[in-house]
């Protein structure tokens, strides 16, 4: 469903400053997957995501999602498909509006000038997502979304990504801002929506534990370039120790 062909990218290309940050990487990424990336610091985990998402261009090669060239699709048209959440919770949700203006930002609200029209009926489909989250977050839905810990503010940013599942779902160290507890609760969650709306998934972590634990498959990066890619049956055999030595190439 998803495509990289030969992808370079360079930044500050033909300056000292000059650095591949993609270098060749070629990677099919099958309907219904769930892979897991790790990689050390400035391996181009979040450059691979930004040239699928077209925030950064590619310098050559091509992009296809479910068999369409988007190499050169502006971001705003990819967004249709492709859903994105951060490390940091406050860049997916606006501070200032409640909980269910925000989820009704995704589309499912009429906008006047001055307000956001949440629909009666859209608020029962929110009160029903949140519920999932077993987080109270029904109960919180005239709540501004800036006054949520991190933890309930991911959440509700993950229920937003998810509310009209997307084609490819990116979640960039989504988890990484959280204490332990909230983390697991987090990527619980992420994986049971994935596994329930049947996404096609892409997960960076530092945590190699949660790259064992949850997907069907891994890929590691190093130095610009996939350095290893484990099938689900080959994760299944590995602990974070083994994973290590790709940290020291
Ligand atoms: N806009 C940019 N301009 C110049 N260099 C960049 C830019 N974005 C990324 N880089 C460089 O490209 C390389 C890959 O960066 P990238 O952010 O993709 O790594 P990463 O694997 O996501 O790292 P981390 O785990 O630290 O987030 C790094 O050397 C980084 O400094």
């Amino acid at each position: 469903m998803l495509e990289l062909n030969d992808v370079n990218v360079v930044f500050n290309e033909g300056t000292k400053l000059e650095k591949t940050a993609l270098d060749h990487v070629s990677v099919h990424i099958k309907e219904g997957e769930f892979v897991t990336i790790l990689g050390s610091n400035g391996a181009g985990k979040s450059t691979f995501f930004n040239v699928v998402t077209g925030s950064v261009p590619v310098t050559s090669g091509t992009i296809t999602l479910d068999g369409k060239d988007i190499t050169n699709e502006k971001v705003h048209v990819r967004s249709k498909h492709i859903g994105r959440l951060f490390q940091n919770p406050a860049q997916g949700t606006a501070a200032g509006l409640t909980v269910e203006e925000n989820l009704a930002l995704t589309g499912h609200a009429g906008t006047s000038l001055f307000s956001i029209a949440v629909k009666k009926k859209d608020v029962e489909l929110f009160k029903e997502k949140l519920k999932d989250l077993h987080m109270g977050l029904e109960e919180r839905l005239k709540t501004p979304i800036g006054l949520l810990s991190g933890g309930q503010r991911q959440a509700v940013a993950l229920i937003m990504a998810v509310l009209d599942p997307p084609k490819l779902l990116l979640l960039d160290e989504h988890t990484a801002a959280l204490d332990p507890k909230s983390a697991k609760t987090i990527l619980e969650i992420t994986d049971q929506l994935v596994r329930r709306e049947k996404m096609t998934a892409l997960m960076i972590t530092h945590n190699m534990t949660d790259a064992l634990k949850y997907g069907d498959r891994l890929l590691i990066f190093n130095d610009g370039k996939i350095i290893k890619d484990f099938s689900r049956e080959e994760k299944e055999k590995l602990k974070p120790a083994d994973l290590l030595a790709f940290y020291e190439v």
